[in-house]
């Protein structure tokens, strides 16, 4: 119906069910859902509208109708609305910065105790959170913890602009700090943390990815090396130097990659110290600490 008058006024409730059809004919799990964040952030309605008042008219649905498109041709939810949530936090995307997944608040929950420790304990607890992305873990942390600080790190000159601006939004800024650095190639100085979520993707396993990770998330962000381990090789090699005495090593995971990276660790002189699943029960993160 509104392909034919996209400038005519439709009444929010009719463009709700509109959307709802044709994701859900499309195939499209969580249609109902999807349907839902679409029409509020295109029409800047409200779902408490949508419910008490679904004969509102909204006009200049054009947005609506391309972003309803956009999702029919495999486009990820988060991309479309160009934001997604983390933690609690609403963290804007960008091309080259991964969409913050659920499993990876794991890393947050695993490292807040000892930050909050050192925290109390010094009155400070420096991060540094390797290939941060959007920044969602240090961001998550710094959010959690007053007394924290920390610096992102990120290859990607777009991601570290992103990284910034979030902090900003968030109003972190004057705790956050982001450098473009082939890991700790720009970095001096010790943090009591060393946290990241690296590339884990084993090269060749690129291509048998979703679609939808395969086509808009950044192989910069999902590419290892050929077995997946070589960030954990560099991070396991050169993070003694960057580590606070007593600091702490968290690393998020492939769900097989546990043994390996823990071999990698071991043989650079660290000590595992904790190992977490994720929501689903897979290993998801490694916590190391150098005697
Ligand atoms: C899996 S993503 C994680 C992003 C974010 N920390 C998160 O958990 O949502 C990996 C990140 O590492 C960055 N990266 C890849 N190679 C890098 C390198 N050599 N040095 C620094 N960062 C790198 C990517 O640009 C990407 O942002």
């Amino acid at each position: 119906m509104w392909a034919t008058m996209p400038d005519a006024a439709h009444p929010l409730g009719a463009l709700l069910r509109e959307a709802r059809r044709r994701l859900s004919e499309a195939g499209v799990t969580d249609a109902a859902l999807d349907a839902r964040l679409l029409v509020e952030h295109f029409t800047g309605t409200t779902r408490s509208q949508a419910i008490t008042d679904p004969t509102l008219p909204v006009h200049g649905v054009e947005p609506l109708i391309a972003a309803v498109e956009r999702r029919l041709a495999g486009e990820p939810l988060h991309r479309i609305l160009g934001f997604r949530e983390f933690y609690g936090l609403k963290l804007e995307l960008s091309r080259e910065t991964l969409e913050p997944r659920p499993d990876t608040e794991t890393l947050v929950d695993a490292v807040l105790p000892f930050v909050r420790e050192v925290s109390e304990r010094r009155g400070a607890c420096r991060i540094l959170d390797l290939g941060t992305g959007t920044g969602a873990i240090l961001l998550a942390v710094l959010s959690a913890c007053p007394k924290a600080s920390g610096m992102g790190v990120d290859i990607s000159a777009d991601a570290v602009a992103t990284a910034t601006r979030n902090a900003d939004h968030l109003g972190l800024s004057n705790r956050f700090a982001a450098v473009q650095s082939d890991w700790f190639e720009e970095i001096s100085g010790r943090y009591d943390v060393i946290a990241s979520n690296p590339p884990y993707i084993p090269s060749q396993q690129i291509e048998g990815l979703q679609q939808e990770v395969r086509h808009f998330d950044p192989v910069r962000a999902l590419d290892g090396g050929a077995d997946g381990l070589d960030p954990y090789r560099i991070i396991g090699e050169q993070g003694p130097a960057y580590l606070a005495h007593g600091g702490l090593a968290a690393l998020e995971i492939g769900h097989d990659q546990k043994a390996d990276v823990t071999a990698i660790f071991s043989s650079c002189g660290w000590s595992l110290v904790e190992a977490l699943t994720d929501l689903g029960g897979n290993d998801r993160v490694l916590l190391f600490t150098r005697p």
